[in-house]
């Protein structure tokens, strides 16, 4: 069976590529969405992608994952340090992820330090760029059954 990967971007990650590229780069959203697709399929792995600005959005489509999908990758933006709600969705469905920020937010403002996700991911990736994409789906699809067997003993 083909693992299945869901790649999630939170707030403002739409303007990847013109937002702050001192700070996230010139790649865009969509480069990220396209590169990360193709290391997925390289690897045997279906692939889908969703951005949004909407913290309830995020949610509906995390529990849409349910049973349909092995492992997430999400840059849950500025509801990192905030959400209680994503985070509860990504417990409820059980499905493992793995935390990811283009920025090194712990070299940054001390509230970025802060994260609601940290403590449950299967993995996180700081500050790599939007190569952390990369990294991260190419990790899920690999390291698959680990990444499992982790989440399960966590629970
Ligand atoms: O929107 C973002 C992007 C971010 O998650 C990152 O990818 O570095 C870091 C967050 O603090 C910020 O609010």
């Amino acid at each position: 069976m083909p693992k299945s990967i869901l790649l999630i971007n939170g707030p403002n990650l739409n303007l990847l590529g013109t937002r702050e590229p001192h700070i996230y780069g010139s790649t865009t959203l969509s480069d990220v969405e396209n590169n990360a697709k193709e290391t997925a399929s390289k690897h045997g792995a279906s692939f889908d992608s969703f951005q949004s600005n909407h913290e309830g959005a995020i949610v509906d489509r995390i529990q849409a994952a349910r049973g349909k999908v092995d492992g997430i990758v999400i840059n849950p933006g500025a509801y990192t340090h905030t959400s209680v709600a994503i985070r509860d969705a990504l417990l409820g469905v059980g499905i493992p992820f793995i935390e990811l920020h283009v920025s090194n937010v712990h070299a940054r403002e001390p509230w970025r330090h802060h994260s609601y996700f940290s403590d449950k991911a299967a993995g996180i990736i700081v500050g790599l760029g939007v190569y952390g994409y990369q990294v991260a789906v190419e990790h899920v699809a690999v390291n698959f059954k680990e990444l499992e067997k982790e989440s399960k003993a966590a629970l």
